[in-house]
């Protein structure tokens, strides 16, 4: 059961024309820190997910998504803070992809994921790809 605190996230694993997926390296100083991560981030109150999901693929990667279809949600609780994560395949977008926050990035093809720290509650979502 989700607990009734936990932060829904909106999250997106974004596919460029080569299939690589793009991966960013989350700050230091934040929650799960120096850890690989899809962009995404926080849903506000009134917003919907998809809404949540293009905002934050905007401020983070500078991108306009044109087209997302869902992948799966993964709840999980850390010991410090509980997680929903609302994650989409985005395949398509307008825009040049770059990191805006200053983070290191990268794209990878789907056999490298696996080579990369992730979060724990990430690690369906990175057997799910690639596989
Ligand atoms: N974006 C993202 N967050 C993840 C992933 N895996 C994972 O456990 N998380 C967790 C870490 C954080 O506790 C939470 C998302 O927080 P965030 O720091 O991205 O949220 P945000 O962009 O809205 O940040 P902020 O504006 O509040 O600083 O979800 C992932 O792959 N991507
Ligand atoms: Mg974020």
């Amino acid at each position: 059961m989700a607990k009734s605190n936990a932060i829904h996230v909106a999250v997106g694993v974004i596919e460029n024309t080569d299939g690589a997926i793009f991966i960013s390296r989350r700050h230091q100083h934040l929650h799960q820190g120096d850890k690989w991560e899809f962009p995404g981030g926080k849903v506000e109150t009134d917003e919907s997910v998809y809404d949540a999901l293009c905002r934050e693929l905007q401020e983070e990667c500078n991108i306009q998504v044109t087209s997302a279809t869902p992948f799966t949600v993964i709840q999980f609780d850390y010991p410090d803070k509980s997680v929903i994560l609302d994650v989409w395949h985005v395949h398509s977008f307008t825009g040049t992809v770059h990191q805006r926050e200053g983070q290191e990035w990268r794209w990878v093809d789907r056999s490298e994921l696996e080579a990369y720290p992730f979060p724990e509650a990430n690690t369906r979502i990175v057997d799910l790809l690639a596989k």
